[in-house]
């Protein structure tokens, strides 16, 4: 058994071994006061109750010590555990949960042969004494968290994932992992995105202030302008993480520390409610889930001011314009349209509602909690007139999508053409007129 004597005097080594002796010969659990062996004054059954304190005075285990009850083990590499009520520590899952990964608690109360751990989702575990294996001390860096958890004591899985969690408990969304920057979505809205915290940021190093993607997005433009290099940010994670909230975030840093305030600037911003009207639905996992992946450069001129933009966009989610899974919507643009347009429009497009729409209504969700389809009709709508769209495109827009929706409708029925089994159109049913009025 290796003796933990990191630099301690000699009386103090003595000791400390004589404790691990006894923690191992006696039994692997002590409650209450430790009793400690010592050469010159044998207690009761060869053992002397002593205060820690007294024996560490100077070691630098002693810190591990308070006067109230505590507990001695052997952990699993044969050095002693030192726990008591209000230690951090994490549990092992095989204990506490069914994922792979161990979960951070407290001790809330020490009994004898047995300690009881609350964990970070606040169930209780009481663990036995032979047990004890599955707790192991936390770093005291992993029980407060850390702001970039290069720093952390326990880099491990467990130790990531509790530090993001008690860091998000505290309303602290960004975490820096070295130069990379975690966003954990907080679903309401922060006031972390004022124009204060635009120029707060703008000039800052990485690091000088609280994790932010204003931070990250600064360093982009200041490497670029320095370094007169292109730059990239790569946002990525699973569906409903925040990227295209954390794109635009950093869009509208940009926009703003570029400096002009120009019609370029606007448009840029402007873009991303007319994608998002043709490239977003609500899915199960979001209600504004983006189904397409988005490229996009911004270009600036060498004083740092943008001149324009690009966006190059893949992997469009074709079939939901015809069908959608449960609780799922089709793309924004049909709802909004059907919600926001004016009386005499969609007479003219033979446009009803969309609970009439085939390729609108096999989610069976037609309305979303939190979506205003017609406000957002209305801000695509004056996107458009930003981006130059002219009335005439805007009008061959409307009719084409009036379009698709009747061409949902449309019925067909068998028929039999040259001996062979087919199909035909059902021709007294208004759609199919309607659809060839619209698309001339
Ligand atoms: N920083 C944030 N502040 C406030 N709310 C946020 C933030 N990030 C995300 N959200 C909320 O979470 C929702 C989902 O985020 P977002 O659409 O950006 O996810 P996503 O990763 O782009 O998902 P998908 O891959 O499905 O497109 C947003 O509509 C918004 O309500």
């Amino acid at each position: 058994m290796e003796t933990e004597d990191r630099g301690s005097q000699g009386a103090h080594k003595k000791h400390w071994a004589q404790l691990q002796a006894q923690a191992y010969l006696t039994y692997p659990l002590y409650l209450g006061q430790l009793h400690l062996e010592t050469s010159e004054r044998p207690g009761p059954l060869g053992c002397r109750r002593i205060l820690p304190q007294q024996i560490f005075k100077d070691h630098p285990a002693q810190q591990l010590f308070r006067p109230e009850a505590f507990l001695v083990s052997l952990g699993p590499s044969g050095t002693p555990l030192f726990a008591h009520q209000g230690d951090h520590v994490w549990l092992d899952s095989s204990s506490a949960n069914k994922t792979s990964v161990a979960i951070g608690g407290i001790i809330k109360e020490t009994k004898p042969g047995k300690v009881l751990v609350e964990d970070d989702e606040g169930k209780e575990h009481w663990i036995q004494a032979e047990d004890l294996s599955a707790l192991r001390p936390m770093h005291p860096n992993s029980a407060q968290g850390v702001d970039d958890m290069i720093r952390l004591g326990d880099l491990n899985e467990a130790g990531m994932v509790r530090n993001l969690l008690i860091r998000y408990q505290q309303h602290k969304i960004y975490t820096y992992i070295g130069s990379i920057l975690v966003a954990m979505n907080p679903f309401q809205v922060l006031p972390l995105y004022t124009l204060e915290q635009v120029h707060l940021y703008y000039g800052r190093l990485v690091g000088e202030l609280p994790p932010h993607v204003f931070a990250i997005a600064n360093t982009c433009y200041f490497n670029m302008k320095r370094n007169k290099r292109d730059q990239c940010c790569v946002i990525s994670g699973e569906s409903g993480a925040g990227k295209t909230e954390t794109t635009k975030l950093i869009l509208q840093f940009l926009a703003t520390v570029s400096g002009q305030h120009s019609s370029i600037e606007q448009q840029v911003l402007e873009a991303n409610p007319i994608l998002e009207a043709f490239g977003n639905a609500k899915t199960i996992h979001n209600d504004n889930s983006s189904r397409f992946g988005k490229y996009i450069d911004i270009y600036f001129n060498p004083s740092g001011v943008i001149e324009g933009a690009r966006i190059e966009h893949f992997l469009l989610e074709k079939s939901r314009v015809c069908r959608q899974a449960p609780d799922e919507r089709n793309y924004h643009i049909f709802y909004c349209m059907l919600m926001g347009m004016s009386a005499e429009e969609k007479q003219l497009l033979c446009l009803g509602t969309a609970s009439e729409y085939r390729y609108l209504t096999t989610g069976n969700c037609t309305s979303c909690e939190g979506l205003d389809d017609a406000r957002d009709y209305a801000h695509v709508r004056s996107a458009m007139k930003i981006l130059l769209f002219s009335d005439s495109e805007n009008w061959d827009l409307s009719k084409l999508l009036a379009a698709i929706l009747h061409l949902g409708n449309v019925e067909f029925m068998a028929a039999v053409f040259e001996n062979l089994d087919s199909s035909d159109v059902v021709m007294e049913m208004p759609a199919f007129p309607t659809v060839r009025k619209l698309l001339q």
